[in-house]
């Protein structure tokens, strides 16, 4: 599904990250944890083809990201990548409902049914016409997942997804990111401080300047 051989990013002459290897299977929970500064936020832009590197391959689904334009990466992001970030980043002016049905539109499959099923998913049922302001903080996240897989991507990035949230509230959304993923078959590769939210990754990887190291097989 995601595949990166021997990655390496410089900013000047100073090295993010080099040599970074990484497979992720379809429907794969793969966890990547590594010191502040390490370049895991940078890694997984570059995996949506958000940024660039300076050496070394990303493929998603069989694509190779650095021979592709600009417009390419960007439908193939609309059409098979969802996004979770620690800041939400949903609109403010759409309710939760057309801040879900987003992805779709963009895609040109506006479908109201869809929509109606992620929101009841995530447990948002009775929440699709409130305006964002009017969400707590577990809330706000909940929607950020239901509008990252309405469109059933192949992979989902997210981003330390519970950083903003306390311990219990995190723990209601990565039970419904990672239930979701799992009953959809996505991808999800998670980038985390936190080790309760890895407890249910398949694997625990650690990003380090010399490359990417497992950090205990979980199955
Ligand atoms: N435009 C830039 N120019 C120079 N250095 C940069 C630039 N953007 C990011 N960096 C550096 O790249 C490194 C990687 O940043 P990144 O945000 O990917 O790290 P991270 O591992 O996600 O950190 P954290 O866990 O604190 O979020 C950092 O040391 C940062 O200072």
């Amino acid at each position: 599904m995601l595949t990166i051989h021997q990655l390496s990013k410089l900013y000047g002459p100073t090295a993010v990250f080099a040599n970074v290897d990484l497979a992720v299977r379809p429907g794969e929970f793969v966890a990547i944890m590594g010191e502040s500064g390490v370049g895991k936020s940078t890694l997984l832009n570059c995996m949506a083809g958000l940024d660039t590197w300076d050496s070394g391959s990303v493929q998603v689904d069989g694509a190779e990201l650095s021979t592709m334009k600009d417009d390419a990466k960007a439908a193939l992001r609309r059409e098979k990548i969802g996004f979770v970030f620690q800041a939400f980043h949903v609109l403010p002016h759409l309710d939760v409902a057309q801040n879900v049905a987003l992805p779709l539109l963009l895609l040109q499959r506006k479908d109201d049914a869809r929509v109606h099923t992620m929101l009841e998913a995530l447990g948002l049922g009775a929440l699709g016409s409130r305006l964002p302001q009017q969400l707590s903080g577990g809330q706000l996240q909940r929607v950020a997942i239901a509008r990252a897989l309405v469109h059933s991507p192949r992979l989902l990035l997210a981003d330390e997804p519970t950083g903003n949230l306390d311990p219990s509230t995190a723990a209601v959304v990565m039970q419904a990111l990672v239930g979701q993923c799992r009953q959809h078959g996505t991808a999800l590769v998670l980038v985390t401080h936190s080790s309760a939210a890895t407890a249910q990754a398949d694997r625990v990887l650690r990003l380090t300047a010399q490359g990417m190291r497992s950090d205990g097989a979980l199955g």
